[in-house]
């Protein structure tokens, strides 16, 4: 019996200004419960310029609700305009962040090796890294998606440890699925993130691959999250769209309910 924390992350990519985020995240914790916390982990991915008021509201109140960011550079300081380092993150108290996500992937050009150095960027600072992973359509078409899905986690991995690939989050988000509505199927789902555990056992030990969290990203809503989390290889969601809606994203941290 698995002893993973299923984790919820809102992933709110550019929306939300800072007052919103605000308004936001104290509806989120108007809505959670101590036995919310107790059952899963539930974090927001805002946009940078959200952070530090996430964090002055998470501070004051001592909410048990995460934060972090949806990016990061993979230089620690200096003439990168329009970076932000892992060490500003760690100032503000962010416990992940999300790396290789697929629209960062598709738009910003970026690949298995940079995606690798953004990996390597939060761990120097003290960050969890949700490594965003997962197919575009026609690879799944083709068949290939579990090699190609696998051949992401490895690249994105590269040279981690093992103390350090424990805490690592996987986030299989088939690229199709994302903004579309065409939620992948559970069994589709489990079927990849099962290969993911098998190759983080291939890269490092069972013991590692049973610990490490995997999580299903790509049109989860309410309606759909407990098929998904039944999955015994299927450890939380990464929520695009839906954790805009304080009141869906509260439905989908309380998936055993729906
Ligand atoms: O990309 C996603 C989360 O990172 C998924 O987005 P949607 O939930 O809007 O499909």
């Amino acid at each position: 019996m698995s002893t993973r924390t299923p984790l919820m992350a809102g992933n709110w990519k550019m929306n939300l200004n800072h007052l919103e985020a605000i308004a936001h995240v104290q509806k989120l914790a108007f809505a959670l419960a101590d036995k919310d916390y107790e059952a899963v982990e539930v974090a927001v991915l805002p946009p940078f310029t959200d952070l530090r008021s996430v964090q002055t509201l998470v501070d004051g109140d001592k909410l048990k609700i995460k934060y972090g960011a949806q990016d990061i550079s993979a230089h620690d300081s200096g003439a990168y305009t329009g970076e932000i380092s892992g060490a500003m993150l760690a100032k503000l108290k962010c416990t992940y962040v999300a790396v290789g996500h697929s629209e960062r992937r598709q738009y910003h050009a970026e690949t298995d090796d940079i995606v690798n150095t953004k990996v390597k960027a939060a761990y120097k600072h003290g960050l969890t890294p949700i490594l965003c992973v997962g197919e575009e359509l026609e690879i799944r078409e083709a068949g290939n998606h579990v090699a190609h899905t696998l051949s992401q986690v490895e690249g994105g991995l590269k040279d981690i440890t093992a103390e350090q690939a424990e805490t690592v989050v996987i986030a299989y988000e088939p690229v199709w699925a994302i903004g579309t509505g065409k939620v992948c199927g559970a069994d589709d789902a489990q079927e990849v993130c099962q290969a993911i555990r098998g190759k983080l056992a291939e890269l490092y030990t069972q013991e590692l691959a049973d610990q490490v969290r995997i999580q299903y990203g790509g049109s989860v809503k309410s309606g759909n999250v407990a098929e998904i989390m039944a999955q015994p290889d299927v450890d939380g969601a990464l929520v695009g769209g839906a954790s805009l809606d304080a009141d869906e994203f509260v439905k989908i941290v309380r998936f055993r309910d729906q």
